[in-house]
């Protein structure tokens, strides 16, 4: 066991006040950066704003909550997991939502305070890898508003083949027929050509309903960043870049027989590669919304996820938020997957270790708390070529309880260009690991569903009727760790 918590690697300088206090690194993340850029200049960029993000909600929320016609916040769970192994699908209406929706729409002050769209219940499942699932989430004008505007963006040629990656649908033959197909905007660009794109290009479509639904979504992402408590899941004072630059957001299409692979839809940033450190965010929480009216379990299509068991997340309770602690992302889980284990790569040493958090009770003079235990036999230096495999840097006492998320045969995206070859969808729909649950979600029109992107392993199954299965999707990101600009 050893020292934990930012406090050895950042120090913070300034009042809660000041928007933009300052971060000062130390000397420890300086070797650490030198270790990543031998050669050229360096820039670094710390998160910053956090006490005024997290007091203006409190305030948003404090005001809400002493309303008389603010939903309650012990609404019955609507989140519904499969108890088994074997498989279950999701189609139970929610009133918790109904009401939120209802609430929503004859409320004539909401301006300032606007209602909450999910409830704590459903930030707990994502704190702990679960699946969140909210029935009858979209209001139903933009159910068909949206629908309408996909279809019409399709027939105009704007949707371009996606599968696992463009190498894949090269190189495993994938089609418009047989793999899914998107319709991007925001995210992952910069400059005016980049944001005025997709999504928010005036010209194409129902700019009107599409820009509705990214309001509604900024509302989400605000929720989340407070409730997970992820500051610079939306970071106020960049309003524009929020929206644009911050935000994957698009629409998916399946023709009939498409499907796509298992995956995980983040990585921790020193497994992938060179680039990995030179993005300045990354993808933080994933959300699915979809738009097919009375889609029946026959026609296919299911989104089917791994998450662990209840069993396993009861394990351990609440001891440590899956995807990422302090900004170090999880790599794999230990202890029949009670506990996530995180990659830290700025250690004092320059190298990396893995650790878990484990519970510690209060003592004299100390708070109750985390702490961090170092689960490496000793500091590493990560791989630098695919496959990596981290069970060889673990504490034998620990090696054998140990499961890596990011694997090529986990995940064929993933793995790219690797010489492991990546099982086919066909093999993949039947492939998951035995402590894991398998959790099928009907794409009902109007359902949300909400997932941390680093932790969860999912995938689409094939669309076996005869329609197409469409959906928006997307990614909220958060600041990656630092960035790297050479
Ligand atoms: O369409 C879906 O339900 C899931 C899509 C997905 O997993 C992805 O785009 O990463
Ligand atoms: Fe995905």
């Amino acid at each position: 066991t050893t020292s934990s918590s930012s406090s050895s690697r950042l120090s913070h300088h300034g009042n809660g006040n000041d928007a933009a206090a300052s971060f000062l690194v130390n000397a420890f993340s300086f070797t650490t950066i030198i270790r990543h850029n031998a050669s050229i200049g360096r820039k670094i960029y710390f998160h910053h704003a956090q006490h005024q993000l997290l007091n203006n909600h409190r305030r948003i929320v404090q005001q809400s909550s002493s309303r008389d016609d603010a939903p309650s916040l012990s609404s019955p769970s609507i989140l519904l997991f499969s108890s088994s192994s074997s498989h279950s699908v999701i189609e139970t209406a929610s009133s918790s939502v109904d009401e939120i929706n209802n609430i929503d729409s004859h409320n004539t002050n909401s301006i300032s305070t606007p209602h909450p769209l999910i409830l704590p219940e459903h930030i707990r499942t994502i704190k702990r890898g679960g699946v969140a699932i909210l029935p009858n989430w979209l209001p139903s004008h933009l159910i068909s508003s949206m629908k309408t505007d996909a279809q019409t963006l399709f027939e105009s040629g704007h949707f371009q083949p996606d599968g696992l990656t463009n190498t894949a649908i090269k190189s495993q033959n994938f089609s418009v027929k047989a793999d899914r197909q998107t319709f991007r905007g925001g995210g992952g660009g910069s400059g005016e050509e980049k944001s005025s794109s997709g999504w928010y290009n005036a010209s194409i479509g129902n700019i009107t309903a599409r820009l509705e639904f990214a309001n509604r979504m900024d509302q989400l992402r605000q929720e989340l960043s407070l409730g997970l408590d992820r500051p610079t899941l939306f970071k106020e004072e960049h309003e524009e870049m929020n929206t644009r630059q911050r935000h994957e957001i698009t629409y998916n299409w399946y023709e009939p027989g498409a499907k796509l692979g298992r995956h995980l839809d983040e990585h921790h940033e020193e497994m992938k590669g060179p680039k990995g450190w030179m993005l300045p965010t990354r993808r933080s929480v994933t959300w699915l919304v979809y738009l097919n009216d009375h889609w029946n379990e026959d026609e296919g299509g299911a989104l089917r996820c791994f998450p662990r068991s209840e069993a396993q997340m009861d394990l351990n309770g609440d001891a440590a938020q899956v995807g990422a602690q302090d900004g170090n992302l999880q790599v794999g889980w230990v202890n029949g997957g009670a506990d996530p284990v995180f990659l830290d790569c700025f250690r004092p040493s320059g190298m990396a270790a893995l650790y878990q958090l484990v519970r510690v009770s209060a003592e004299e003079g100390k708070e109750s708390g985390f702490e961090r235990r170092i689960l490496s036999v000793e500091d590493f230096d990560v791989p630098s070529m695919q496959p990596i495999e981290f069970a060889p840097f673990l504490l034998p006492e620990v090696r054998d309880t140990f499961t890596q998320i990011s694997t090529s045969r986990l995940d064929p995206r993933f793995a790219g260009s690797s010489s492991s070859s990546p099982l086919s969808s066909d093999s993949i729909d039947f492939d998951c690991s035995d402590e894991s649950t398998i959790l099928d979600v009907l794409p009902t029109a109007g359902t949300l569903v909400l997932f941390d992107s680093v932790s969860l392993p999912h995938l689409v199954r094939e669309v076996t009727g005869k329609r197409q299965r469409i959906a928006a999707t997307g990614w909220f990101h958060e600041d990656s760790q630092f960035v790297l600009e050479i």
